[in-house]
């Protein structure tokens, strides 16, 4: 079974695909730390994140760099939207993460694309999300625990900027797919959202169980 999980920066996409991954025993690839990889190799280079050549020479790099923190700061994910927008950037990660997806046995995926682009074939599509303020405050939260301060103003502007970016590029946009069950995780706690998250999942396979 394929699950994909898309929806906005903060919005709880991560945890709850992380969490159905372990519900259901499939292996999880969030492919936002793919494009915030080439745009942590950009900055890191000092490479223009708006040029399509600096950004596709930045695409083949190295796995351990996924595990780098510093992939998860405001500053790379604001450089990851910019580089994302390139559609030859695209092209570069589309392979992996189709492979990924379709591998035996089912994965699950979160991003903004999965039930779109990746893999619009996929089972389960979670279009997940919750409003601006409340994705500035978990993700200003977060940012606080790892140690990053920076103001909750500047947080939501970033995530204003960045979804005004993803939804607007021509390149497979942030969109919901008419096939995806949207899931406001806004008043939800974490446990909350999990749970409806599964009964979802468990709603389509019965829809599709029944109709054979
Ligand atoms: N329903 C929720 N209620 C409160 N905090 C949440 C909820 N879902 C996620 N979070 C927290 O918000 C932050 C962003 O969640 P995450 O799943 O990484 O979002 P995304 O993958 O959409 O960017 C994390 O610190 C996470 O623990
Ligand atoms: N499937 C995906 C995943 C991420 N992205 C881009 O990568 C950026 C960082 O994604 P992310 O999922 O790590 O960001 P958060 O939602 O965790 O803040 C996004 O703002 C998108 O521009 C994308 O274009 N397509």
């Amino acid at each position: 079974m394929i699950i994909a999980v898309d929806g906005p920066a903060a919005s709880g996409k991560g945890t709850i695909a992380r969490a159905l991954a372990r519900h259901y025993g499939l292996p999880h690839l969030d492919t936002g730390l793919l494009y915030r990889a080439v745009a942590a190799t950009v900055l890191r280079e000092e490479l223009d994140p708006s040029s399509e050549a600096d950004a596709v020479s930045s695409c083949s790099f190295e796995d351990y760099l996924l595990d780098d923190p510093w992939l998860r700061t405001d500053d790379v994910g604001k450089a990851a939207s910019i580089v994302s927008a390139h559609p030859l950037v695209r092209l570069a990660l589309l392979q992996r993460q189709k492979k990924f997806a379709h591998q035996p046995g089912g994965a699950v995926l979160d991003g903004r694309d999965i039930g779109t682009v990746i893999a619009p074939d996929a089972e389960v599509k979670l279009f997940v999300k919750a409003t601006p303020m409340i994705r500035a405050q978990r993700r200003h939260l977060e940012l606080r625990k790892a140690g990053l301060h920076t103001s909750l103003d500047k947080v939501l502007a970033d995530i204003r900027a960045r979804d005004d970016r993803d939804s607007r590029r021509s390149e497979a946009p942030m969109v919901q797919a008419p096939d995806a069950a949207l899931l406001d995780t806004s008043f939800l706690s974490i446990d909350a959202a999990t749970q409806r998250a599964i009964a979802l999942v468990e709603a389509k396979v019965q829809r599709r169980g029944a109709a054979g």
